[in-house]
């Protein structure tokens, strides 16, 4: 007997829903998103964009603060967002694969995540950041991304994540990883930093990026090992990955 296709219900990555999906944000927009206004910061510039991937041509990574081209607005909305969904329970364990693959390791990762669906006016926001982050370095690294895809992570005093990369090599899947952080106050002390590895000897640590509020990280997903280390306080976050692929696979 054949077996029924079972699609997610919805799935805001596929390029009709996305059309759909744009067609209510325009509608939104002309309300306005009141959580996110945010007026006084750049934006998303051409510039910005050339700045981006021209850390991805000269190392693989580059980490920078992007509270004036997100907005404080829009990271301070996801971060609530985030502790909600943490201090409600909604998160749930990280795996590592996806479907029947899925093997939840906790020596390996120790985080737990909670996927973006881009509903709420924060996400619907950020997915129109990440939109223009997609086309600006297809344009300008001809990298082929067709969409995204996007998770909120939260590391409780212990959590970790082992040194890993984030595609397997010649999959074609996930190519531009991209970490955004949203702690206050972070200190050395509170650990929980992203040790980056260099793509030409995977054993030199050529980073340690502590996951401050307003950081971002943006690396290639088949090149550069990474690990999180402990963190000695709650560590909120959101990774999304630019993947070559058209057709998503079930959450
Ligand atoms: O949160 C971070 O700093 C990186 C997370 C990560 O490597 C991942 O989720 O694959
Ligand atoms: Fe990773």
């Amino acid at each position: 007997m054949d077996h029924p296709v079972v699609t997610p219900i919805r799935d805001t990555l596929t390029s009709d829903t996305r059309r759909q999906f744009d067609a209510v944000a325009g509608e939104v927009d002309m309300v306005s998103d009141v959580t996110t206004v945010d007026m006084g910061h750049e934006g998303i510039s051409e510039e910005w964009l050339d700045e981006l991937a021209g850390g991805l041509t000269e190392s693989g990574w580059m980490s920078l603060d992007v509270r004036n081209h997100l907005g404080g607005g829009l990271l301070n909305a996801l971060r609530d967002e985030v502790r909600i969904l943490d201090v409600t329970d909604a998160m749930k364990k990280a795996g590592i694969g996806r479907g029947a693959d899925l093997t939840r390791d906790r020596s390996v990762r120790r985080d737990r995540i909670a996927w973006l669906q881009g509903i709420t006016p924060p996400q619907r926001e950020l997915f129109r950041c990440l939109e223009r982050i997609r086309e600006g370095l297809n344009r300008r690294l001809f990298l082929g991304l067709k969409r995204f895809e996007s998770h909120y992570a939260t590391y409780q005093s212990g959590d970790f994540y082992r040194k890993h990369v984030d595609s397997f090599a010649g999959r074609a899947s996930r190519v531009v990883s991209l970490v955004l952080y949203f702690n206050e106050d972070w200190q050395p002390s509170d650990g929980g930093e992203l040790q980056v590895f260099n793509r030409d000897s995977p054993d030199e640590v050529c980073g340690l990026i502590l996951p401050e509020m307003g950081r971002m990280v943006l690396f290639l997903s088949e090149e550069i090992p990474h690990e999180v280390l402990p963190a000695n306080r709650a560590r909120y976050s959101l990774a999304c990955w630019f993947r070559q692929d058209e057709v998503p696979l079930p959450l």
